[in-house]
């Protein structure tokens, strides 16, 4: 599958979404992923992580267990890991910080691949494999739907992309005048309001 056929299939689900968004890492971008409305046909979903998982095997051989942070990660690191015939877990943010929740646990020396849906920054995938560490995996390769670096992120560990495009993405205080013009968007789980 190309950077271009995974695009296209964004396109088809509309999730290929124009205007001014805050993104996970605070940097603002005039363009947005909306993963969520990809997932959500079971078809599509499946096309794209079936290639992910080839992608994964390819590259790293046999894995584990497949790690995700909630929520994006959840529904592709469980397709991913279907096709892997692995299981699948995540960690989700308990004050802020990615852990191990809900009875999952990593067995000693468990090759894990921590799989993402989309990297920007990479942050949270810096932040999601530091927390696979600290529960004692071994963090063999990391992997997402689509890098939108353009390879540029650096998560610590290889990084496996099912597509990659350079997106740009600017700091608040450096805005282009036409994105600054629109009203921003915040629609990632970072900064929802804790319960
Ligand atoms: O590479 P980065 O700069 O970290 O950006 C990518 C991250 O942003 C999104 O998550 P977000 O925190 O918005 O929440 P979500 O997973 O609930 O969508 C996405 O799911 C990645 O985890
Ligand atoms: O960087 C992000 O937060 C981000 C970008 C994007 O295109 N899609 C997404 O879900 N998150
Ligand atoms: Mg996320």
């Amino acid at each position: 599958m190309t950077s271009e056929d995974v695009i296209n299939e964004f396109r088809a689900a509309n999730a290929l979404r124009e205007g001014h968004f805050v993104l996970s890492s605070g940097l603002h971008s005039p363009m947005f992923l909306q993963k969520n409305l990809v997932f959500m046909k079971a078809d599509r979903c499946e096309r794209l992580c079936k290639a992910l998982a080839e992608k994964i095997t390819d590259q790293v051989g046999k894995v584990d267990v497949v790690i995700s942070p909630a929520v994006g990660g959840i529904i592709p690191g469980y397709e991913t890991a279907r096709h892997l015939d692995v299981p699948s877990i995540y960690v989700e943010r308990e004050g802020g910080e990615f852990k191990l929740r809900r009875g999952f646990s990593i067995e000693p020396g468990d090759k894990v691949v921590m799989v993402e849906d989309i990297v920007t920054t990479g942050l949270s995938s810096r932040e999601c494999i530091a927390a696979i560490r600290k529960a004692g995996g071994d963090v063999v390769a990391a992997a997402c739907i689509v890098d939108r670096s353009g390879g540029e992120a650096d998560v610590g560990v290889p990084l496996i992309a099912l597509a990659s495009l350079k997106v740009p993405a600017y700091p608040a205080d450096d805005l282009p005048p036409e994105l600054a013009a629109i009203p921003v968007e915040d629609p990632g789980s970072r900064r929802l309001a804790k319960v």
